[in-house]
């Protein structure tokens, strides 16, 4: 049967998570789902037996494979890779390490067939981030989140799990592939149809419980740049320019008020 779905899980690192995503995703799915389904496993020579837990897992009848890039490193060019790669119409990103609950992925595929783009969202009635979760990651996702308020409509932009129809994806250009925050960037870079929202896709955000975050301040770094690309693409650089300058008159007018009614 032709394969229909391709879920494409950036991977560094996760020897320990192949096993039970693969199984838990396959069993979700069920048997005619399974049928035309592939899960891509893109990883960065991690060298950690993954290539060889994917191979048990294939003998074992999953219909599972990994790429293995020995010249280029992180999340975002692994995710493109892997859609490149894949064969399905239908694509979704998501976490190797749980995060992001397989058992939600035919639901979400089911949504992926009314829109042209889904994106999953811990913000909804109903669901949210695991208890858990550090503080400190609350405090950089939510301000991260804010941050990127002007680009998109979307309420979790910051997600990692998030899916597309292919044929919106080969007419994608100038596409930045650092750092991790790829659904946001194809968000605002993809030509989308304006008739048909994106999806949101309520999902928990679950705790890793094998293996450790990669995220970094590198990465952080990566973002705010990403960041000012996307304003600069999307408003313009004049109009950036003005618009600082104009908070900084702002300011300085309150301080001038303050100091004139305290002094
Ligand atoms: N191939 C590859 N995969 C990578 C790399 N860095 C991270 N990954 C993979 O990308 C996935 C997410 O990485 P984590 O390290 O688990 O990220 P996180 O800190 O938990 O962040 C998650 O939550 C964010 C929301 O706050 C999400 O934005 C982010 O995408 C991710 O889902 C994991 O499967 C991880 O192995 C890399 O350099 N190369
Ligand atoms: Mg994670």
């Amino acid at each position: 049967m032709a394969i229909e779905n391709s879920i494409v899980v950036p991977a560094y690192h996760e020897k320990l998570n192949i096993g039970p995503l693969t199984k838990r995703l396959f069993a979700a799915l069920g048997n005619s789902d399974s049928k035309i389904t592939e899960l891509i496993f893109v990883d960065d020579n991690s060298q950690d037996g993954s290539v060889e837990e994917v191979e048990k897992l294939k003998k074992e009848g999953y219909n599972v494979n990994i790429i293995v890039r020995t010249t280029e490193r992180g999340l975002s060019s692994a995710v493109l890779r892997g859609f490149q790669e894949s064969k399905g119409e239908y694509l979704v990103c998501m976490d190797a390490d749980l995060q992001h609950p397989p058992e939600s992925v035919p639901d979400f595929l089911n949504k992926l067939r009314k829109h042209p783009f889904v994106i999953g969202t811990r913000y909804a009635a109903g669901v949210g981030i695991d208890k858990d979760w550090p503080l400190y990651r609350r405090v950089i996702s939510g301000g991260a989140r804010i941050l990127a308020v002007p680009l998109t409509t979307a309420t979790d932009p910051m997600s990692g799990f998030f899916g597309l129809q292919k044929k919106y994806l080969t007419s994608a250009k100038n596409i930045d592939t650092q750092g991790f925050k790829i659904a946001l960037e194809l968000l605002a870079k993809l030509p989308l149809p304006k008739d048909q929202p994106i999806g949101e896709f309520p999902y928990s955000f679950g705790v890793r419980t094998e293996g450790e975050s990669k995220l970094s301040s590198k990465v952080m770094i990566q973002y705010l740049q990403q960041l000012k690309d996307l304003y600069v693409y999307k408003f313009g650089a004049s109009t950036i320019v003005a618009t600082l300058l104009a908070l900084v008159v702002l300011v300085l007018l309150v301080l001038s008020s303050l100091f004139h009614a305290i002094f």
